[in-house]
């Protein structure tokens, strides 16, 4: 039989993009209260409705006075009253007098300045102020519009809420927020040898391991899984497990039997059900990775069939699922931050496919940056991937690669703000 694709499979680069193409948001929003909002996708852009914090207040605890200028050492005011945080003073200053003020606490009318505590002196029976020390320069005052100007836009539409985010919505008094819906995915792992945690295993089974692992995994991306199935290598069985997938989910993610062996059913149920825009990746984990459309319900949903060896199944999650996942969800695709690292020791391997190698990182005292790979990098050895900070990312024809080479790696890390 001939094969309407690359022998070889397609690079990485090629391939997100092939998919991307495809990939259209989907639409639908949800209103959820503010604190609910992490990791979403904001729908419209956010403005502030008024100036924060929306009045002149001390930065410091100190003392107000009308002065325009630093006064100097010896002068004194009279002390008339205070200002706290959410108690303002509600008269007008007049030269000559002072008003206690605490952080963050308004402005009184006619103040020009805070003397912090620590340059003035209070006379024992707390009437007069005496300045002990040199004033500076600086007023200690924050603008009414310091941290926020009116009408400012706080979030635009289209980026994914982070912390900080969150945080200056809050402050801006935001409750709630209209954000974009989450991809619904459907998960159908495959394989005869496959036994659920929990159970005894027979000769040649192994406890299904991928279903954890991507669950994990898209939880961590924001996202997760809202639909699994676990079905034998039989075509009739994955048949109406992948129509029942993509009748009820936005895309559809299979892990296992994608590769060329007789009971790799994925690939022609592919093609049967819908279309296969590519097969195989020129990749090494995850050669056997195929993309295309199921076609259920009069519409038509993505699919992403992984390959079962678990490594595999992560890579090429991290690297073509979840920007399409990001897509769907319509913000701007992120990829994982590349940096360049220079090997710590030498490496011998096959050559022939690029690799994502599976590296710790490690800093010396001049801040170079050095990768170290340690064990080996089968694509069923989960162990690979425990502490990975980083893949690195070495050229198809590379074998004997020389200690100190320096290679892209990509930081697998994601933003803390
Ligand atoms: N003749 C060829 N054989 C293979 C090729 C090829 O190009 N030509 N590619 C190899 C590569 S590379 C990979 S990767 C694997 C992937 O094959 P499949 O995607 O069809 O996956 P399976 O054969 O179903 O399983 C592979 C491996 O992973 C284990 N597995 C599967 N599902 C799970 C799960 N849910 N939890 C834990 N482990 C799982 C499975 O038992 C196998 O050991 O194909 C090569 N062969
Ligand atoms: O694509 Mo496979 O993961 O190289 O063994």
């Amino acid at each position: 039989m001939t094969e309407p694709f690359p022998r070889e499979g397609l690079p990485l680069n090629e391939a997100r993009r092939k998919i991307l193409e495809r990939i259209a948001p989907i639409t639908a929003t949800i209103e959820l209260p503010l604190a609910a909002c992490f990791a979403r996708v904001s729908a419209q852009g956010v403005h502030a409705a008024e100036a924060l914090p929306g009045f002149a207040a001390s930065i410091m605890d100190g003392y107000a006075i009308g002065d325009p200028s630093p006064p100097v050492i010896g002068t004194t005011w009279k002390l008339v009253g205070r200002s706290a945080p959410g108690a303002p003073y509600g008269q007008q200053l007049i030269p000559a007098e002072a008003v206690r003020i605490l952080t963050g606490a308004p402005l009184p009318a006619g103040a020009q300045r805070v003397l912090p505590q620590e340059l003035v002196q209070c006379s024992p029976d707390g009437i007069n102020l005496e300045l002990v020390a040199e004033a500076s320069q600086s007023q200690w005052i924050r603008a009414a519009d310091g941290d926020v100007a009116a009408g400012e836009l706080l979030v635009a539409a289209g980026v994914r809420l982070g912390v900080a985010h969150l945080a200056l919505l809050a402050s801006a008094g935001i409750a709630e927020l209209t954000v974009r819906a989450k991809p619904q995915l459907g998960l159908l792992v495959s394989g005869d040898e496959l036994v659920a945690l929990g159970e005894d295993r027979w000769p040649g089974a192994i406890w299904e391991s991928n279903s954890t692992l991507l669950t994990a995994l898209l939880e961590r991306l924001g996202y997760g899984v809202a639909i699994s199935q676990v079905v034998p290598d039989h075509p009739d069985a994955l048949r109406t497990a992948l129509l029942d997938l993509a009748a009820s989910c936005d895309l559809v993610v299979s892990t296992g039997g994608v590769s060329a062996g007789d009971s790799d059913w994925i690939r022609p149920l592919l093609s049967e059900l819908g279309e296969v825009a590519f097969w195989k990746l020129f990749l090494k984990p995850g050669r056997p990775f195929a993309f295309g459309t199921l076609s259920a319900a009069n519409k038509l949903v993505p699919f992403f069939g992984l390959p079962g060896n678990p490594v595999a199944a992560a890579v090429t999650a991290l690297q073509l699922l979840w920007p399409a996942l990001q897509q769907l969800e319509g913000s701007d695709v992120q990829l994982l931050p590349r940096l360049q690292v220079r090997l710590a020791h030498q490496l011998r391997r096959n050559a022939g496919r690029p690799e994502l190698a599976r590296a710790k990182l490690e800093f010396d005292s001049e801040g170079n940056l050095w990768a170290l790979v340690e064990g080996s990098q089968a694509s069923s050895r989960i162990s690979s991937l425990v502490g990975a900070d980083l893949l690195l990312e070495i050229p198809a024809e590379l074998a004997d690669i020389p200690s100190g080479s320096k290679l892209w790696a990509q930081l697998l890390r994601l933003p803390i703000f």
